[in-house]
């Protein structure tokens, strides 16, 4: 990638929780962008990569985190369309434990959220037709997958929709409130 055009980093304000924003050099094929974790002194750990197409604007998925000893990382993108992409620290021990972050992912900037493990994830998505990619640290495993109902209201995640106009699956509709998080990861 030319000189100039570097990797944007922002320290997002929960511990852990980083935004990028990669170079995209514009010419007159289309675009081109190049972005990599080693840049910035972190290993590529990736297992596994997730690619997921919603239907319609207002769709909710999550909020879902995998624990031990599958926890996982992601690094997740919008390759198509806009989502409210969300995290929250569900640390036992972290002094943001419970608090979440919202952050808008669009396919025009091609930003990117890293989620260490120890945070639920989740998103919603701003336009129909939306693609979110994301790439995570080990492999998908049902026995150590968690889920928390997206809208609990301990936590006050500010969701673009309401309540009645989301979108969610019924395994989502029906996941535990905040009070099931018990030990789910520790903070270090
Ligand atoms: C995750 C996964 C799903 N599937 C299948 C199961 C199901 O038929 C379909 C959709 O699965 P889910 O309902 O779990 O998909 P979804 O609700 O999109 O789950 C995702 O939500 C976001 C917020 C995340 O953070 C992701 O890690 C993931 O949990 O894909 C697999 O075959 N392998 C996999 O590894």
């Amino acid at each position: 990638m030319a000189a100039g055009h570097a990797l944007q980093l922002e320290a997002l304000p929960l511990e852990g929780l980083l935004l990028f924003t990669p170079p995209r050099i514009e010419e007159e094929r289309g675009l081109s962008s190049a972005a990599g974790l080693a840049r910035i002194g972190m290993a590529s750990p990736f297992a596994q990569d997730h690619h997921c197409l919603s239907r319609q604007r207002g769709m909710v998925r999550g909020l879902h985190a995998q624990v031990a000893p599958r926890a996982q990382g992601k690094l997740v993108r919008c390759t198509r369309g806009a989502i409210w992409d969300v995290a929250v620290d569900v640390r036992t021990g972290s002094p943001t434990f419970g608090q979440w972050v919202g952050v808008t992912l669009n396919a025009g900037n091609g930003n990117q959220l890293w989620i260490p493990p120890g945070f639920l994830h989740g998103f919603c998505t701003l336009t129909d037709h939306t693609e979110v990619h994301w790439q995570c640290t080990t492999p998908s495993d049902p026995t150590c997958a968690r889920s928390l109902r997206w809208n609990d209201a301990t936590l006050g995640i500010e969701w673009p929709v309401t309540d009645g106009q989301a979108i969610v699956s019924e395994h989502d509709a029906a996941a535990p409130p905040f009070s099931a998080v018990i030990d789910w990861f520790h903070y270090a």
